[in-house]
């Protein structure tokens, strides 16, 4: 491991200061973990972590809730938001029980409260007087929330809503915290006014007693039960009885219901302020950081998986010398492939997180001077990449186990724990399949733009301009007489082919959309053509990555040569790895189908990405040192920093309650136990 780990061409430093923004953030962040770690009796790594220790249901909560309190009381404490997104596994934040009041509780109400409302809320929540929930999914309806069913009906002689949950369908159903750990939540609702439905609003509802923990009268609580991740917290379920609640509960910012009953809204309210548009950034926010998250959540994968893939030793390469010693498991070219294709992807999504950042830091600037021009670009691009990237990274972190084979597939080794935590980002915030379709409606409705005499958005416009022509000129097959060796591996050519797939990914899409309107109506011709609108909209997005990680690369030159020599590397193995082996399948081939590539080019690939995984076999460990995990933070008997998988594996596996002899003893002795079997005569 200490030989891997000198060998790096770069000091994996400035990689760390570049993943987190700054010198001081790391230092701020290590501190913090150690502080952490330290409370919560995790540094010594040859002892088992307390997850493994058998816990049950109750014990993975319990301890979810004693990290939790670790953890915020070192925010609150230290002034500091280290773990509010990033736990201190580097989970995001809703695997915490705690972890929603910040997140979505916070937001909403700070989005979509009034000031009166803020000042009130919003110090209990920054001081955990209270803890919140985001209760919108029900058992019927997550991703079609117009179909909420949960009503919200105001009682004009008591000035209160009664919330209730009119069918067993409308039970609220998975969100986090809610099941035992919340005193609060936001629950969304449709508001009903003397018979009058005015469609899904948002509650602030208590729901425990803080006085005796109970639910409040009218509210039946409880938890889920075992998932496969997210264990260390109470995802659950609500049901509500004509639960009364004052008016005030109502999240009043942009839809107000007077005491006489009447009801208003910013739609029906002059010169209101479009606090609509700001309630959608929040959306926006909430994405951004599930985009940067999986991009941690993965690297965790492939820390494990290329430290344990440096000190693992299985058989020989095939044919080789009976007399030579056994192989490191990374020498093997399928293992190295998949290790540094992943490690590529992993810096593509913080890359494109990092650019979102500074995207959306711009829209809130706009946006505050009441210039909302970039919403709908931002909308469009928030769906995809939170699609892609969690697509991508819950492929690589299911790669990163299996790269470990057999001790992958036990707990110990953190990976299944990583693997489950990262999957489910892509269902929660806007199921995948779903966010892709909205990128692409924007999209489709940028290329109409011109024939309806309208802008196209500024941030697109190149891009459409080109969609146009190819349209224009019915789409010729495109023919680069230039495809010389030399050209085909610069990075900013191979972005400007990504750049001409994509437009003809969408030029295709939108065609074959237009040609089933002229007899089937728009829903129909919508989702008859949905494989090729995929496509398009997953074909546009990793262009917009790979933009983001060639600039990345080529901005860091001058400064840095080592550092950048890397990442462009990295950038050029994701950028043709993605041609030859992509992830995201809806448009494998396209590449060759639209001619921007001859079938024999594709070999010429294979060679480079060979040349390319040699040059970048020294940094894999600094590649991912880098991220600065700590031992505590990655859980994994195989992915310590000292590469001592053996000894420790054997240590925790030891120290398992199962191992203490009462298991075997209550498996053989039991009156229907393994000794009552065998002896038992079976003819
Ligand atoms: C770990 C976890 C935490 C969660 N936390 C919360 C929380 O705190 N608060 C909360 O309110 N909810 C929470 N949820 C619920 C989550 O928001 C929903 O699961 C999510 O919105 C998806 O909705 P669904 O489960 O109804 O799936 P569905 O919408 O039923 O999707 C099922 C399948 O149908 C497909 N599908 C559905 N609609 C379309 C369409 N229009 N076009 C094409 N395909 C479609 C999807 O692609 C998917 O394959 C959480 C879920 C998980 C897993």
């Amino acid at each position: 491991m200490h030989r891997a780990r000198i060998s790096a061409t770069f000091d994996p430093m400035k990689l760390t200061v570049m993943i987190y923004d700054n010198e001081d953030t790391v230092v701020s962040r290590r501190a913090a973990f150690e502080r952490v770690e330290s409370d919560l009796g995790l540094l010594d790594n040859m002892k088992l972590p307390h997850v493994y220790s058998g816990l049950d249901r109750d014990g993975l909560y319990l301890e979810g809730v004693r990290r939790a309190r670790a953890i915020t009381n070192d925010m609150i404490t230290h002034g500091h938001n280290h773990f509010q997104w990033l736990n201190e596994r580097y989970q995001i934040g809703n695997t915490s029980p705690f972890g929603m009041n910040f997140l979505m509780f916070r937001r909403t109400i700070e989005l979509q409260g009034t000031p009166a409302q803020q000042r009130y809320w919003l110090p209990r929540i920054d001081q955990m007087k209270i803890n919140g929930a985001y209760a919108q999914t029900e058992l019927a309806h997550g991703t079609f929330v117009r179909g909420i069913e949960t009503t919200a009906t105001f009682d004009v002689n008591t000035d209160t809503f009664t919330i209730d949950s009119p069918t067993p369908t409308s039970i609220k159903y998975w969100p986090g915290g809610l099941g035992f750990s919340c005193s609060h939540a936001v629950v969304a609702a449709r508001l009903i006014i003397q018979g009058k439905d005015h469609g899904v609003h948002m509650f602030i509802v208590q729901i425990r007693s803080l006085q005796n923990f109970k639910p409040v009268n009218g509210v039946e609580l409880g938890d889920l039960g075992m998932k496969m991740a997210y264990n260390g917290t109470c995802n659950g379920y609500a049901r509500f009885n004509f639960l009364r609640v004052p008016r005030s509960s109502l999240l009043a910012g942009h839809a107000q219901v007077l005491r006489d009953g009447t009801y208003t809204s910013v739609q029906t309210q002059k010169d209101a302020p479009p606090l609509s548009k700001m309630v959608y950034s929040t959306m926006l926010d909430t994405r951004r950081n599930i985009v940067r998250c999986v991009a941690f959540g993965l690297s965790q994968g492939l820390t494990i998986a290329a430290r344990y893939s440096t000190v693992r030793e299985q058989g020989k390469p095939m044919f080789s010398n009976g007399k030579n010693e056994e192989a490191a498991i990374i020498a093997y070219k399928s293992q190295h492939y998949r290790l540094l294709t992943h490690i590529a992807q992993s810096y593509a999504i913080l890359f494109a997180a990092k650019d979102y950042d500074l995207k959306y830091a711009q829209l809130i600037r706009d946006q505050a001077n009441n210039n909302h021009s970039q919403l709908s670009f931002m909308h469009a691009l928030s769906t995809g990449l939170k699609a892609w990237a969690t697509t991508v990274a819950n492929t690589g972190a299911t790669e990163a186990r299996k790269m470990c084979g057999g001790h992958g597939f036990v707990a110990l080794s953190g990976l299944p724990e990583i693997e489950g935590t990262v999957s489910a980002t892509a269902t929660f915030e806007g199921e995948n399949y779903v966010l892709w379709q909205q990128l692409m409606a924007y999209l489709f409705k940028q290329v109409e733009a011109p024939c309806r005499g309208q802008e196209v958005d500024i941030e697109v416009k190149e891009f459409i301009e080109g969609v146009r022509a190819c349209l224009d000129a019915d789409m010729p097959a495109y023919s680069d007489p230039d495809h010389s060796q030399d050209k085909l591996f610069d990075d900013f050519y191979l972005l400007s082919i990504y750049e001409k797939r994509a437009q003809r990914l969408l030029v295709a899409a939108f065609k074959s959309y237009t040609t089933m309107r002229h007899s089937l109506s728009v829903a129909t011709a919508w989702n008859n053509c949905m494989i090729s609108t995929l496509s398009a909209g997953q074909a546009y997005i990793e262009y917009i990555v790979l933009r983001s990680f060639t600039e990345r690369a080529s901005s860091i030159a001058a400064r840095e040569s080592g550092l950048s020599l890397v990442l462009s590397r990295l950038s050029r193995l994701f950028a043709l790895t993605n041609i030859i082996t992509p992830v995201l399948s809806f448009s494998a081939g396209s590449f060759v189908e639209h001619g921007l590539f001859a079938p024999g080019q594709l070999d010429e690939m294979r060679v480079h990405i060979n040349e390319l995984l040699e040059q970048l076999l020294p940094d894999v460990i600094a590649l991912t040192d880098a991220w600065d995990f700590t031992d505590a933070s990655l859980c994994s008997a195989l992915g310590c920093k000292d590469g001592n998988v053996y000894e420790r594996l054997m240590s925790w596996t030891r120290q398992l309650p199962a191992n203490n002899g009462q298991t075997v003893e209550k498996a053989w002795r039991a009156p229907d136990g393994i000794e009552e079997f065998l002896r038992a005569s079976r003819l």
